[in-house]
């Protein structure tokens, strides 16, 4: 049994080792790494499959698209310490997606984003899930979105959408995918759960980096990267630009700085306008998706409609191939 208390017991001993971290950038990381792990073990399930997989505490942690994950849970990881000390009566899979509601309740906007009433417990973890690494996207654009989560998860795009919004939070490592950055502007930003994703996305000039080699991917054109690059994967603007028709481009094209292109400061992609999506293409959702989670004109401070849309998304992904799972209970005794 997972009761009320235990589930905000575990967000309270995330929350007292998150506080003594003192580190800005690893604690972006360690926030960040959890709901990466949570995703990791859910983003495998494939219904069309006879091994489904899904939320079951098994990574095939030796595999290219998991690196880093390890730095989050490992004999010396204190999130595993947790774990094992007080938690290990409970499936892992349950309380990695626990431990993730409670990052992001505690990075949203007033702590107020709290998923503690559609958390299902009763997962059961998985000696091993061979084959699993293959399933999880790397990043190379909308195709590999719609086999993985659209396709295999059985998600709607409004889904994919919002579940890409937890990008918001966290950062990616050279030592790790190999995508440098932070997808907000700001060290602090990445420390707030919220809809800024979809701000960042549609109001920066983002042009194509690492160009011909496995790490594609977008860079955020602006003098506000001073403490680290900014960036996007592929799999983040294609919700906005056809970037799986033209790559390398540059998402605004008509933006200067300086008196230069903001397209065209380390390669010329000012002549390489991403393209839109057209009018009855399928990936639309995605577009309109995008412009409900902003909330309204900006600026606002709407976070209505994406916590609304994540809560619904990460439902279905948490849950997904389960069918016995039982809501928490105001007391185990
Ligand atoms: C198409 C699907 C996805 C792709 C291609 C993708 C790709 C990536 C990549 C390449 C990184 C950087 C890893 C590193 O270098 O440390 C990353 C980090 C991250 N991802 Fe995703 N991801 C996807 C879906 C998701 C989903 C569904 C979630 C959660 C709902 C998520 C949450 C995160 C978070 C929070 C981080 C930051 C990790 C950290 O700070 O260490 N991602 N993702």
């Amino acid at each position: 049994c997972i009761d009320k208390a235990t589930y905000y017991a575990i967000d309270s001993d995330i929350e007292k080792i998150a506080s003594s971290i003192t580190s800005q950038n690893e604690l972006v990381h360690f926030y960040g790494g959890i709901v990466r792990l949570a995703a990791h073990d859910f983003m495998d399930h494939d219904r069309n499959s006879g091994t489904p997989y899904g939320s079951d505490g098994c990574i095939e942690w030796n595999h290219e698209v998991n690196k880093g994950l390890q730095t989050i849970w490992c004999n010396s990881c204190p999130l595993t310490k947790l774990y094992k000390k007080t938690y290990s009566y409970i499936s892992k899979a349950d309380f990695w997606v626990i431990s993730a509601n409670a990052v992001i309740r505690q990075l949203s906007k007033n702590q107020s984003f709290d998923l503690a009433n559609t958390f299902l417990w009763g997962r059961k973890d998985a000696a091993s899930c061979q084959g699993a690494g293959d399933r999880i996207p790397t990043g190379t654009g909308c195709r590999e979105v719609e086999d993985t989560l659209l396709d295999a998860m059985g998600l709607q795009w409004r889904d994919a959408v919002a579940l890409l919004g937890a990008h918001t939070i966290g950062k990616g490592h050279e030592a790790f995918s190999g995508h440098d950055g932070y997808w907000m502007p700001t060290v602090a930003d990445s420390l707030v759960f919220d809809k800024k994703y979809y701000e960042e996305l549609i109001l920066r000039t983002w042009r194509s980096r690492n160009i011909g080699t496995k790490e594609e991917d977008f860079v955020a054109s602006t003098e506000e990267t001073h403490e680290h690059p900014q960036m996007m994967l592929k799999a983040d603007v294609c919700l906005l630009y056809n970037t799986d028709r033209k790559y390398p481009c540059c998402s605004k094209t008509n933006r200067f700085l300086h008196g230069v292109n903001e397209c065209d400061w380390e390669e010329v992609l000012s002549n390489k306008k991403c393209p839109s999506y057209a009018k009855n293409d399928s990936r639309m959702e995605a577009v309109r998706a995008v412009l409900e989670y902003l909330g309204g004109i900006s600026p606002n401070d709407n976070q209505g409609p994406f916590y609304k849309a994540y809560a619904t998304a990460w439902f279905k992904a948490t849950t997904n191939g389960h069918d016995n799972l039982k809501s928490i209970r105001r007391t185990c005794w």
